[in-house]
């Protein structure tokens, strides 16, 4: 069910054709994260003038905040080449061995979800990040024998949603770390307004910003709700995106003005209907929504988290009074000696 969310942030089939020709190519057209662009701006012009790699960056956030797409940005505007791979693709020590006795000079290797590289594979990293250098075994048994080969200078990105499962030692060798942020709404329209016009549709600043304001903070949605109103649009509005015509498309989707769809309103019912507010353990959560824990965890709690509707305690998940308040229903009054009673305050969220 989660993968047919319309406000799902995790990359879908249909996405493919159009998110190409949107896709940000260059740091000029990657939009908000302020302090990231400026920084990676800094260090790739830095690169660039000594004529040396780039030093290996990590990068980490939310799903759908453009951890891909910075990556081919920075291999862009260092104007070399990106290779790209997964954690879990790398299954044997010899298949990180051949992609990087492949690359070229100064090139970008980049390693999506980073955090589930195998050991054996992790290990080959370590000396092929700190000295461009790799062991490679030859042969088996008591012939068996080890050779170093040297790598040319290279850069590695590495993206993850959890940097929090990332080992110390494989963490340590970045020198680089940039923790992508939730956008916010002028952000997300400006992102809105640059994909409808490689889109080819007239969209009004107010359509653009109500797009933006359901977006959950993440670009990938923003994206997917402007097609969707695109097709409403062009049907029932006459090819502009106006905010009434975004408004009665995303009615139509059922996600509401905050960007929630049935699954958060579900799960923010859930935690004050069946547990009175909460807390509540994700274990019970999930079997109690009939979803996956990791779903319920990487996809649906951040944004809720993060815009102040939900808490995570060290006993469980508790519904803010905000969250009351989003599903109609009157917060009960402030626990007195809970750790989290200043939420219950009547003006904070
Ligand atoms: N800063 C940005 N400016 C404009 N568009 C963006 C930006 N970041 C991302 N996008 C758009 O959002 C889409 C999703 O971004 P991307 O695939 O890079 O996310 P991700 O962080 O790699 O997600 P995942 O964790 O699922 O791999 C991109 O195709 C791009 O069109
Ligand atoms: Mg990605």
């Amino acid at each position: 069910m989660t993968d047919s969310r319309i406000v799902t942030a995790g990359a879908q089939y249909d996405d493919e054709a159009l998110e190409a020709s949107i896709r940000p190519q260059r740091l000029d057209e990657y939009l908000g994260q302020a302090a990231v662009r400026e920084q990676m701006s800094i260090y790739i012009e830095a690169a660039r003038r000594r004529q040396g790699a780039l030093d290996h960056v990590l990068i980490f956030g939310p799903p759908g905040l453009g951890k891909t797409t910075l990556s081919q940005v920075i291999a862009n505007e260092l104007g070399v080449k990106l290779r790209t791979t997964s954690g879990p693709v790398l299954e044997r020590a010899g298949d990180l061995a051949a992609l990087l006795t492949n690359l070229e000079a100064n090139d970008v290797l980049f390693v999506d979800e980073i955090h589930r590289l195998s050991p054996v594979v992790e290990e080959v990293l370590y000396p092929a990040m700190e000295d461009f250098q790799i062991d490679i075994m030859i042969g088996e048994g008591p012939a068996a024998r080890s050779i170093k080969l040297d790598l040319p200078p290279f850069t590695l990105i590495g993206a993850t949603t959890r940097a929090g499962l990332l080992t110390a030692p494989l963490r340590d060798r970045f020198g680089i770390v940039q923790r992508l942020e939730f956008y916010n709404v002028d952000e997300l329209a400006a992102i809105v307004r640059r994909a409808a016009r490689i889109m080819g549709i007239a969209c009004d600043p107010e359509g653009a910003m109500e797009i933006a304001r359901r977006s959950r903070g993440t670009p990938r949605i923003a994206n997917r709700l402007l097609r969707r109103v695109r097709d409403y649009a062009e049907v029932r509005a006459e090819g502009r995106i106006t905010r009434a015509a975004a408004e009665a498309a995303m009615g139509l989707l059922k996600v509401d003005a905050e960007g929630f769809d049935e699954l958060d309103r579900r799960l923010l019912g859930v935690i004050i209907e069946h547990f009175d507010g909460g807390p509540v353990g994700v274990e019970s959560l999930a079997a109690a929504l009939s979803e996956d824990r990791g779903t319920l965890e990487d996809v649906v709690e951040p944004y809720l988290i993060q815009q102040g509707f939900l808490v995570r305690t060290a006993r469980g998940r508790m519904a803010t009074s905000r969250g009351w308040r989003h599903l109609g229903l009157t917060p009960p009054p402030r626990p007195m000696d809970s750790p989290v009673a200043d939420l219950f305050e009547p003006d904070a969220h």
